[in-house]
């Protein structure tokens, strides 16, 4: 982190995202200024992915005005500067991954390295494996942890880029409590040091400590905006019903793969 950078992390006008010619998101405004935490919640399918996607260029801007650390969702040059925890991810492939390999694939992503970590980012990558509970596990395959592990490495993956945002969807889904709980311990500090932290999550009581403003969405729009703790009874699954569920009919499911470059981090890790 080099200061607080000038303007929002985030600025939404009257945004409208989604996929294919589909809005799923409709007529947002949100303003996150940097280094707030927030809480993006609201019942299954209400468009809470499709927001945080939309955030990382990876859902269509369809309407509307998105932008991301002061510049057009997309058009930011140091992708770096915003760390992403996919949903419903984990770390599989043909190629046989450590966890050092993996979790260094994001700290190249910090410098733009070409397949060079420093011993700095080494160390960096070994502070992040450890926040997230699995220094013991750092030279094994990533594919011989459980799901709920594999998880934590791609936060570990998030948090060694020392991003300036970072967008995390459902980072606690699948993880026991004891790990939740130290997933909250390095939030916190993260925050403290200034990242935004946008996490989409059911699970708010492991980040309730972490997260202070809510933002609710219901049928593709924002329902509340406000305290973590004025949002809770509607996150609880109240749906407004002025609204038709879900997007129109004849839309394309078009997934961009996660992928991870696991060669470029093994050249400049172990
Ligand atoms: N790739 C896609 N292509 C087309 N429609 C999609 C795609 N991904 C999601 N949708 C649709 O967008 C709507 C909102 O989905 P989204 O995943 O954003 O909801 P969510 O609030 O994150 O739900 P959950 O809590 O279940 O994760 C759903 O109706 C879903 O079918």
């Amino acid at each position: 982190m080099s200061g607080t950078p000038a303007g929002d992390a985030l600025r939404l006008r009257d945004a409208s995202i989604g996929y294919g010619d589909v809005a799923i998101v409709q007529g947002v405004d949100l303003t996150v200024a940097h280094g707030e935490a927030v809480a993006v919640l609201g019942s299954n399918g209400s468009g809470k992915t499709t927001l945080a996607r939309g955030l990382l260029g990876l859902a269509a801007v369809l309407g509307g005005e998105v932008q991301v650390l002061g510049a057009p969702v997309g058009r930011l040059r140091e992708r770096g500067r915003i760390g992403y925890v996919p949903q419903r991810h984990t770390v599989s492939g043909a190629v046989p991954a450590t966890v050092r390999e993996v979790v260094g694939v994001g700290r190249l992503a910090r410098h733009g390295l070409l397949g060079r970590l420093r011993p700095a980012d080494r160390a960096a990558v070994a502070d992040a494996v450890t926040a997230v509970g699995l220094a013991d596990r750092i030279g094994d395959p990533v594919a011989s942890l459980s799901g709920g592990q594999q998880r934590r490495v791609l936060v570990a993956r998030a948090l060694a880029a020392e991003p300036e945002l970072l967008v995390m969807d459902e980072p606690t889904a699948g993880v026991d409590a004891a790990s939740q709980e130290a997933l909250a311990a390095v939030l916190a500090d993260v925050s403290t040091a200034g990242t935004t932290l946008v996490v989409v999550t059911h699970e708010i009581g492991p980040l309730s400590g972490v997260l202070s403003r809510a933002v609710v969405v219901d049928h593709g729009r924002i329902r509340y905006d406000g305290p973590l703790a004025g949002a809770q009874p509607t996150a609880g699954g109240h749906c407004h019903p002025d609204q038709p569920a879900g997007p129109a009919a004849g839309y394309r499911f078009d997934q961009p793969r996660v992928t991870i470059d696991v060669a470029a981090a093994r050249n400049g890790g172990h």
